[in-house]
């Protein structure tokens, strides 16, 4: 039971600001469990903290069982739920007999909770939850650096590499790597980057296969320093975020690119270094990079002056792209948008270092679902929360109740659709990336199937670009979609669901790929078909219910 002990207090709020999880349970001497076992258990309850959450609150578990703190049953639901183990405790200790008594109803709980979620499986679900394979395709600690971990169920955590952009406007690969990784061996394999250990910084990089331009190092490698880093040659930019300005192909006789959500502008300026290999002729398209925030937007004037994308780039500070009428100059020469917009974040490594769990609450979550012959509770529910406010940009989405983490997702998607219903709108448009570091189906595959089903793509003929379409290095890419949550969310019977889910494009935190977890789709129609002049004279007239609604 000591395992639960040691692990259950890294699960309370605030305790984040005693450090990293990995410095707190390594540099700990007070554990009486090993440091590798607390650490595999508390990344794992915590990844799948909402879910378990939602389980234990419909199953009353906390009501039924006094004895039961939140952050202890979180922990000993995961292992009754989740390992081949099961709970690691005498089989006779009264906490391990409080979860053990619900197991059916646990499990029933699960299964529910798995199909209200649209999975067919509980592995699809695993899926979802950003699971990072099942331990058999990763070497154990034995023999190597020992940084990559794996928990009792079998899942593992690969640790982040530093992803560099060469910024082609300033400088190009050869030259980066002749002087700022200069005495830099280079490894084809991304692998021997994750494996050294956090502190080493060895001089080794790899070039990347799928993305042009981009390098890793190991993570410690310390590059803020570098004149090439001051200077804007090298952009210190995840690989996954590097997915939607080169998936999108800005191109020079595509008409003029919009970022729609701009700040802090790293895509921004991946789409100007774009633009800027595709021609040195003097008609190269313009990017429009809008930005709501006024402060965000200080930080994208700050890297465009520094990446040089400042000629490149008309920045929009405190524009709303919803504001934007499509029809009117010079929106109208839009041929590509990038859409980015504000998400969850729940893909984003850092919170790896910051643990965010979704703790379970006393009161049950819906009481007319929970029919407890023992006893029964009035309801304690507070306010519906109200789902269309828009979200705020960066605020932790996983320190949440699970009912609340539901609600957020649905405002968060709900105006993710909007925004990306705005930019169908677009006359002249016919390349669309739409993105999130968001590992949630609500926040992706639900967004991309709910637009392509709207009354917008359809008159304007909008269509998800297929993987054989897609520039070579995401073609390439193997994460795709997920076909259940695209079924899931599927309403028009034309749209053929397999092709949208190996259409998206996926990445995944903690896997040997190296990156964040990210999602994005890519748009596409022929403007031909309908005839430009047609669509300029269709008047925008904002979004109706319907559309929003789709
Ligand atoms: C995920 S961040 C974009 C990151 C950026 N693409 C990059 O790669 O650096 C989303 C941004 O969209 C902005 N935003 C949200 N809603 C917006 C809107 N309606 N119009 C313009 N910007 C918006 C937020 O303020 C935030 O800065």
């Amino acid at each position: 039971m000591s395992l639960y002990y040691d692990a259950a207090p890294l699960l309370l709020p605030n305790s984040n600001q005693a450090g990293s999880l990995k410095s707190r349970v390594f540099n700990s001497k007070g554990h009486k469990s090993s440091p590798k076992q607390i650490f595999a258990l508390v990344s794992e309850a915590s990844k799948w903290s909402p879910v378990l959450s939602e389980i234990i609150e419909r199953s009353q578990l906390l009501q039924l069982e006094r004895k039961l703190s939140s952050n202890i049953a979180l922990l000993l639901v995961h292992d009754l739920l989740f390992t081949k183990r099961g709970v690691s405790a005498p089989s006779s200790h009264p906490l391990r007999l409080a979860v053990e008594r619900h197991k059916a109803r646990l499990n029933a709980e699960l299964t529910k909770a798995r199909l209200r979620k649209g999975f067919a499986t509980i592995e699809a679900l695993r899926t979802q939850m950003n699971a990072t394979g099942d331990g058999e395709d990763q070497e154990t600690n034995d023999g190597v650096a020992g940084n990559e971990l794996e928990s009792e169920s079998g899942l593992g955590q690969w640790p982040h590499p530093r992803w560099v952009r060469v910024n082609t406007i300033k400088s190009n690969m050869d030259e980066e790597l002749r002087t700022t990784f200069a005495g830099y061996k280079t490894t084809e394999s991304l692998e021997e980057i994750l494996r050294y250990p956090p502190s080493s910084a060895p001089k080794v990089v790899h070039v990347d296969k799928h993305v042009p331009n981009l390098l890793a190092v190991p993570r410690a490698t310390d590059l803020s320093k570098s004149p090439a880093y001051l200077n804007g040659q090298i952009i210190l930019q995840d690989k996954a975020s590097c997915f939607p300005a080169y998936l999108l192909r800005p191109d020079v006789e595509g008409g003029d690119c919009l970022d729609a959500c701009a700040a802090p502008g790293n895509k921004t300026t991946h789409l100007a270094a774009i633009l800027h290999d595709e021609s040195r002729a003097a008609s190269r398209p313009k990017i429009y990079a809008c930005e709501r925030d006024k402060d965000r937007a200080s930080s994208l004037l700050t890297l465009l002056q520094t990446a040089g994308a400042q000629k490149y780039v008309v920045a929009k500070a405190g524009q709303d792209f919803l504001r934007i009428d499509p029809g009117k100059a010079p929106w109208d020469g839009i041929g590509t948008l990038l859409l980015d917009p504000s998400c969850s974040g729940s893909g984003i490594i850092g919170r790896d270092e910051t643990l965010s769990v979704v703790l379970p609450r006393k009161e049950a979550s819906d009481p007319l679902e929970v029919q407890s012959k023992k006893r029964k509770r009035k309801p304690t529910r507070e306010t519906t929360p109200n789902v269309q406010r828009v979200p705020e940009e960066n605020s932790n989405i996983e320190d949440k109740s699970s009912d609340q983490l539901s609600a957020r997702l649905a405002a968060l998607s709900t105006f993710q659709l909007k925004l990306l219903l705005h930019a169908f709108h677009f006359p002249k448009a016919r390349r669309i990336t739409y993105s999130t570091c968001s590992i949630y189906a609500e926040e992706n595959e639900h967004v991309v199937m709910r637009a392509l089903g709207s009354s917008i793509a359809q008159e304007r003929g909008w269509q998800i670009s297929r993987r054989e379409e897609q520039v070579s290095g995401m073609r390439a890419w193997t994460i795709r979609g997920n076909a259940d949550a695209c079924m899931d969310s599927a309403n028009d019977k034309s749209i053929n669901v397999a092709d949208v889910a190996e259409a998206c494009i996926r990445c995944e935190k903690g896997t040997k790929e190296g990156t964040q977890g990210f999602f994005v789709a890519s748009f596409v129609r022929q403007i031909g078909n309908l005839g430009t002049d047609q669509l300029m004279d269709q008047e925008w007239e904002g979004f109706s219910d319907s559309d929003s609604a789709n």
